[in-house]
């Protein structure tokens, strides 16, 4: 065997089968393209530092004259430029964005180390000035890509605001493997969801709002509804809700601010204590109050949970909506709450309710503007102990509030079944709507709730009315789990397949290991070359390129095949192993001089071993 051969099967164990050797000489994989004349290269110290000392000193690279113009601004950021390391430049599309769109929000030393970096990227990838039409470009050579990011996450950079590209929700969509669809990916429905709640959780602050950078720890605040118009009170207050991350745990919180308030004593914050231990699927989580003089007036800050994109029952049911297209045709959007939803709206709320009053509080804010739908289906009360802060020297009595809370609740019911906020107002038409539109049930449901106050009259009580609706919801409960189990086993294997494509990486094309600089071209990650060209740059009959995202799914799944050994022989207990398929595939040399049949499972041994070779170093 020529000694060629032998760095393609230097594992003795391998069980691959050659069927054609290549000529010693010629590795199948390309080859480093041969490299310029020395004297034509520029030498990098110019590139790098601006300067060589070794230029009269026998540097044998070419340098350019002084006066000539410099092919990088110089900086030490810029020691890392694409040219200093010869690599290709990446040239981005240019995405026009209006002059107000992209703001800096950086200290004067960032900005001229920025527009260092800009005259650099202005330089190496805009050597011609597009014709912009007046309009600027995005500083950021990758804002096509970006979303912006700033500020909402301590990882994430907060200095500056990028052009904000909408996301492709879809990207498994082009082309779509169809039979896969079912195996791999969560729905398209879920998935956009979900991307909209993390987009709108990592967009950033609003400039120009003059908001108060920092507040009790809370940065990057983004009011959740408009600051200017039309403004309806809290109580006697203006209260405006605003999304800020927190800096010691970095998540996105919602802050509930009531404008011009005078705390009179400490004492008053005792009830958001009592709140704050109160968890409940139906209740918007309680995390702390404060006052503040940062908006420069007195203003109570009461901290919740945050729930991205979520809408009040009032946005979701209740607000006039203008006609639609549905079908092609213009049509009128349905107002009507469906009693099966309304059933389940009811029950949720009647949940939350029955923990608050078992805990000795009352909710004191049930209304359709303040009940957040956070999901399909799922609604959460929100405001929570607010009240009980606002009105602390009323003390008022428990056993009253929670009477009241009753009856709020009944308004809210109303309310939802009438479409309309105060349909309380003319109670005869609510009772008469109501009838004419839902069941006798639930009728009575609202009746007993807006019912006269009296001492057995209770949260409990209502429960016995519902009965069996209450096993239907529960059904429906678990259901909507296990669909979302099932979306979660389409995604079970996707993070095996992410780390199978960054060991690709770390081995595929790395210039040198180990001194050796067909490190990656020789030996077991011959074979892992071999198979990455096998997966994606297959070609057609024509010399097309197969784009085939079943075919690439299919293999490396095959790749981090999962087997199941038995601990012993007679034994039921598993092993659970990342062992890779049996099955062999046949993988060409680029110069098709020469083909290897391998099992995915040595393909796999390959990869892990090239890889654990990196991990150790040299
Ligand atoms: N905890 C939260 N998480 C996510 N969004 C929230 C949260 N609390 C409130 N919001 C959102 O903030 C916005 C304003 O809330 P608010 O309670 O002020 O509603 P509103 O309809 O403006 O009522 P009002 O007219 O009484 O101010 C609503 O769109 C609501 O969805």
């Amino acid at each position: 065997m020529a000694q060629g051969d032998m760095a393609f099967f230097s594992r003795p164990s391998s069980a691959a089968v050659k069927i054609s050797a290549p000529p010693p000489d010629e590795p199948s994989s390309p080859k480093p393209s041969s490299k310029k004349d020395s004297t034509q290269r520029q030498c990098r110290n110019i590139l790098i530092f601006g300067s060589c000392k070794y230029q009269d000193k026998g540097c044998i690279y070419y340098h350019p004259a002084p006066d000539a113009p410099p092919s990088v601004i110089t900086s030490t950021k810029s020691s890392s430029s694409r040219q200093a390391v010869n690599a290709p430049v990446f040239v981005p599309k240019a995405i026009p964005v209006s002059t107000t769109t992209s703001t800096l929000q950086s200290s004067p030393s960032a900005e001229s180390e920025h527009n260092d970096q800009q005259q650099e990227e202005e330089h190496n990838i805009y050597p011609e000035a597009p014709d912009d039409g007046g309009q600027t470009y995005s500083n950021n050579p990758y804002a096509d890509s970006m979303l912006d990011y700033g500020g909402a996450d301590p990882f994430y950079s907060t200095q500056f605001t990028f052009a904000r590209q909408p996301l492709d929700y879809h990207l498994y969509t082009h082309p779509r493997p169809d039979s896969l669809q079912h195996k791999y990916f969560i729905s398209d429905s879920i998935r956009e969801e979900l991307q909209k709640r993390s987009e709108t959780i990592h967009s950033g602050p609003i400039p120009g709002l003059s908001l108060p950078e920092e507040l009790q720890g809370y940065h990057s605040l983004v009011p959740l509804e408009p600051v200017a118009g039309e403004r309806r009170k809290f109580g006697n207050w203006y209260s405006t809700v605003y999304r800020a991350v927190n800096s010691t745990d970095g998540v996105t919180y919602a802050l509930r601010r009531i404008e011009n308030f005078r705390l009179m004593q400490q004492t008053a914050f005792a009830g958001i204590e009592t709140w704050s231990r109160i968890r409940h699927p139906n209740i918007i989580s309680v995390r702390e109050a404060f006052t503040t003089r940062a908006f420069n007036d007195n203003s109570l800050v009461v901290v919740y949970d945050y729930h991205p994109n979520s809408q009040t029952l009032y946005e979701a049911h209740i607000k006039p909506k203008g006609p639609q297209f549905q079908n092609g045709r213009l049509q009128a959007q349905p107002v009507r709450i469906p009693e099966r939803t309304l059933w389940s709206y009811v029950i949720q709320i009647a949940n939350a309710i029955k923990t608050v009053h078992d805990a000795g509080q009352a909710v004191r804010i049930i209304d359709a503007t303040k009940i957040l739908v956070t999901g399909k289906n799922r609604v959460r009360i929100s405001s929570c102990g607010i009240v009980d802060v606002l009105t602390y020297e009323a003390h008022a009595d428990v056993a009253f509030l929670q009477q009241e809370d009753l009856a709020m609740f009944g308004k809210l019911v109303f309310a939802l079944c009438c479409s309309n906020l105060a349909a309380m107002n003319n109670l005869p038409k609510a009772v008469e709507t109501l009838a004419r539109h839902y069941s006798a049930d639930l009728k009575s449901v609202a009746l007993f709730l807006i019912s006269k106050p009296g001492p057995h009259k209770n949260i409990g009580q209502l429960f016995d009315m519902i009965g069996s609706r209450l096993l239907t919801e529960m059904d429906e409960m678990q259901n909507a789990v296990d669909r979302l189990e099932g979306e979660l086993m389409t995604e079970l294997e996707n993070a095996r397949l992410v780390r199978l494509l960054c060991k690709f990486g770390f081995i595929n094309e790395r210039p040198e290991f180990a001194r050796e600089p067909r490190w990656s071209e020789t030996g077991d990650r011959y074979i892992v070359t071999l198979f990455r060209d096998y997966v994606f740059h297959q070609v057609d009959e024509h010399g097309n390129p197969v784009v085939n995202l079943t075919h690439v799914l299919t293999c490396l799944n095959k790749v981090c095949h999962l087997y199941f050994y038995p601990l012993f022989a007679d034994d039921d207990e598993f092993l659970q192993l990342d062992a890779g398929s049996d099955e062999r595939i046949m993988l060409v040399a680029r110069d098709e001089q020469s083909c290897l049949v391998v099992s995915y499972k040595e393909i796999k041994s390959c990869i892990d071993s090239a890889f654990s070779e990196l991990t150790r170093g040299t």
